[in-house]
């Protein structure tokens, strides 16, 4: 992989924090199934969830190492709230560079996702777009933060169906760079998006 081409989403370990993280995923998930009329013995599903938390807490480095650390190496695409594999926010939605020079992943999203009944919340669409919009821009090699996100709801984003993110950097103008995306179920464009990134990186933590 070149420079100019970095990796778009690190691929997930089934051992060591990613497999972790993968259980932690489903927890939560299972959690929000399970409900309060559950028939689990909740108390005890707490105090075993609250020991993993604290062997965590009583193993890890300080948070100024870790910031460090996370900012090395394959940095953001490890540790990022929507592909990062390290990260049990993130759904996983992987993304992968097409020879077109636009981007394209595919997620299917579960209850903790939720807004309307059955369908994603759109802050959360926004969170895919956002994220997958910045990556199209270090794709197609000059990127930055986002200034503006404008977005427009077509239809309702089901839940449980297999979603397609895709975006596409469309125009550099200086430090202005416009990207455009899409979310779709099927062949339907369910949220469409207009970004305005402007060329500025923060310094990495070190
Ligand atoms: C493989 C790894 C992939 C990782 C992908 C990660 C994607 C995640 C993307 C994010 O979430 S970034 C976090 C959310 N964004 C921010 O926190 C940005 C906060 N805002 C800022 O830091 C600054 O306001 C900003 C960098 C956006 C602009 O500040 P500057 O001082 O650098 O801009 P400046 O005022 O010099 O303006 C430069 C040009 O941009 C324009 N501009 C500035 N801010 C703008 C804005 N907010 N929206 C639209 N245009 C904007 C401005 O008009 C001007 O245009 P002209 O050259 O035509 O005059």
């Amino acid at each position: 992989m070149s420079p100019d081409r970095p990796t778009l989403t690190a691929t997930p370990h089934n051992v060591g924090v990613d497999a972790a993280v993968a259980a932690a995923r489903r927890v939560v998930t299972a959690l929000l199934h399970a409900g309060d009329g559950s028939a689990a013995a909740m108390a005890e599903v707490a105090s075993r969830l609250t020991a993993v938390a604290e062997h965590l807490e009583e193993h890890a480095p300080t948070r100024d190492e870790r910031l460090v650390d996370m900012w090395a190496g394959e940095g953001v695409t490890r540790h990022d709230p929507v592909t990062g594999p390290e990260n049990a926010v993130a759904p996983p939605l992987p993304l992968s560079g097409l020879p077109d020079g636009s981007i394209q992943g595919t997620v299917t999203l579960g209850l903790p996702y939720q807004g309307p009944p059955g369908c994603v919340h759109g802050g959360v669409s926004a969170l895919l777009l956002d994220h997958t919009l910045g990556v199209a821009n270090h794709w197609a090699g000059d990127s930055g933060m986002t200034g503006t996100l404008t977005l427009r709801y077509h239809r309702p984003t089901p839940l449980f169906e297999e979603l397609t993110v895709r975006a596409r950097q469309v125009s550099v103008e200086g430090r202005k760079i416009r990207t455009t995306g899409e979310i779709l179920a099927g062949d339907a464009v369910c949220v469409s998006a207009e970004g305005l990134f402007v060329n500025k990186h923060l310094p990495r933590p070190r």
